[in-house]
This record gives structure tokens, C-alpha cells and sequence, in this order.
């Protein structure tokens, strides 16, 4: 297998990512929302944390309107730059978030909606966004390293958010893997639940 690196892939996948079709992207969204919306961590959930989609990423605006009509708590994160780390916002309303850092949608920076990170139960769920997921859940982002260092003290249920297109075997096969990289524990997909595969 040729070894790209992360950049060269993340560049790879996100063309792959914009080439996909319109029509599947808004079905496998679709199937992808259900597998969540019945999942046992989903219902048992209290709080949800989850990135709000942009562009063809796989969408969450639907779970987060679901989740705040079902009376979850739903918070949505906040890059800080200087420490590349997110504060999590919680949201009152979808409407609740405005363009940010980097082209993405965010919460304002206001105290009062501020969670902490303390308070986080374990039975939390967070959905993780990825250009790219493998069979063990490591995932390609944006390059950040965001959610790297979130998965790392995080403590309740994550799953990745993820079309089948854009599943690969192995990024360590691929040449990029870090050895700060978290996997996620589990993957939702059009086709349902996925464990990560320990290797
Ligand atoms: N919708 C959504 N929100 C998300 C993520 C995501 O993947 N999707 N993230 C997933 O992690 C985090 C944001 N991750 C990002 C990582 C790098 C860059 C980026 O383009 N960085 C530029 C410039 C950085 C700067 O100006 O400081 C670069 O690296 O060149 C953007 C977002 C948090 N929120
Ligand atoms: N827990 C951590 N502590 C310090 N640095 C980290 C941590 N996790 C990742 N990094 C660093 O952040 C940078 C970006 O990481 P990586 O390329 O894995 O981002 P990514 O997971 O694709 O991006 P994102 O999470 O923003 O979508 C790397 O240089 C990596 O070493």
C-alpha cells in the first residue's frame, strides 16, 4: 500500500468527499441519523456532544434538533486557536450558532452556556466527525488535532459519524496514523453500528 501521509490523504479525501453524490450523501445522512436516533447510548443519553455539520460533512442538524426537542442537553464545541481545544457550548435552539473559526458554525463565546468539562457524564455521547474513519476508528480530520485531544479526556460513549464510502481498512496502512491519535469506540454508519476492531 503506498504510503501518502496524512496531508496528501486528507487532501485525497476530501476531494472524495465533495465528489460524492448528492442524492447518496442526503441518504446514507438520512439512514445514518436513524441508526443513532435508536441506538441504547443515544436514548440513554443525556447529554449529546456534537460537531455541527458544514458543507458535505455528514449532517447532525437533524440529531441536534431531535435531541433538544427530546430534552438532551446538546452541546457543540468552540475552537480556542491558542490551544487548538474546544469549549462546548450548550444550545437552546439549533439556530444557536453563527459562522466561526474556519468556515465552521460555533456557539458564541459566552460563559453562561459554558460546560464543564467535569460535568460530563459518563453516560455522555459524543458524535465525532472524520474526512475518513478505519475498521478500528481511528479517524482522519481536518488536522487540528481537536478532537485528538478531546477523545484523550473524554470519558463517555464516542461514535463516529461516518458513509461507507468513506470507510478505508487501515490508516495506519495508509501511512497516516500518529501516535497521539484516539479512536473512537464505535461507528454509525448507513448500514448500522460498527465496533472499532481492536487490532
Ligand atoms: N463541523 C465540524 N466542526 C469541527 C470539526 C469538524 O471536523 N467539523 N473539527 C474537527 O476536528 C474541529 C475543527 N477542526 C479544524 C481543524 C483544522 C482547521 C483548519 O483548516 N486549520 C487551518 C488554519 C488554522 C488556523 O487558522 O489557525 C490549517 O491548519 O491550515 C479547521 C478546523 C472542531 N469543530
Ligand atoms: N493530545 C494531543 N496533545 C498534543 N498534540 C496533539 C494531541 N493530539 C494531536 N496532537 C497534534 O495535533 C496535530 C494534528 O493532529 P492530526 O493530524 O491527527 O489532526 P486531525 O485529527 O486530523 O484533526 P482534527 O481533530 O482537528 O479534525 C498533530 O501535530 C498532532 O501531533
Amino acid at each position: 500500500m503506498e504510503l501518502l501521509g496524512k496531508n496528501n490523504l486528507r487532501r485525497r479525501a476530501l476531494t472524495l468527499r465533495e465528489q460524492l453524490d448528492a442524492s447518496y450523501r442526503a441518504e446514507a445522512d438520512a439512514a445514518i441519523f436513524r441508526v443513532i436516533a435508536e441506538s441504547a447510548w443515544y436514548r440513554e443519553a443525556p447529554i449529546v456532544l456534537t460537531y455541527v455539520s458544514v458543507d458535505t460533512e455528514v449532517d447532525t442538524r437533524a440529531i441536534i434538533a431531535r435531541s433538544l426537542e427530546a430534552g438532551k442537553v446538546v452541546a457543540v464545541p468552540r475552537c480556542v486557536r491558542g490551544t487548538k481545544t474546544m469549549a462546548w457550548h450548550r444550545l437552546a435552539s439549533p439556530d444557536d450558532v453563527r459562522p466561526g473559526f474556519c468556515g465552521l458554525d460555533e456557539p458564541a463565546n459566552d460563559d453562561a452556556t459554558l460546560l464543564n468539562p467535569a460535568q460530563v457524564p459518563a453516560a455522555a455521547l459524543a458524535l465525532v466527525p472524520g474526512l475518513l474513519f478505519d475498521d478500528a476508528g481511528y479517524r482522519l480530520g481536518y488536522g487540528g488535532g481537536y478532537y485528538d485531544r478531546f477523545l484523550a479526556e473524554f470519558l463517555g460513549i464516542s461514535l463516529g459519524l461516518v458513509r461507507e464510502q468513506q470507510r478505508v481498512d487501515s490508516l495506519e496502512a495508509l501511512g497516516a496514523c500518529g501516535a497521539l491519535d484516539i479512536p473512537v469506540s464505535w461507528l454509525a454508519t448507513e448500514e448500522g453500528l460498527a465496533a472499532a476492531t481492536i487490532l
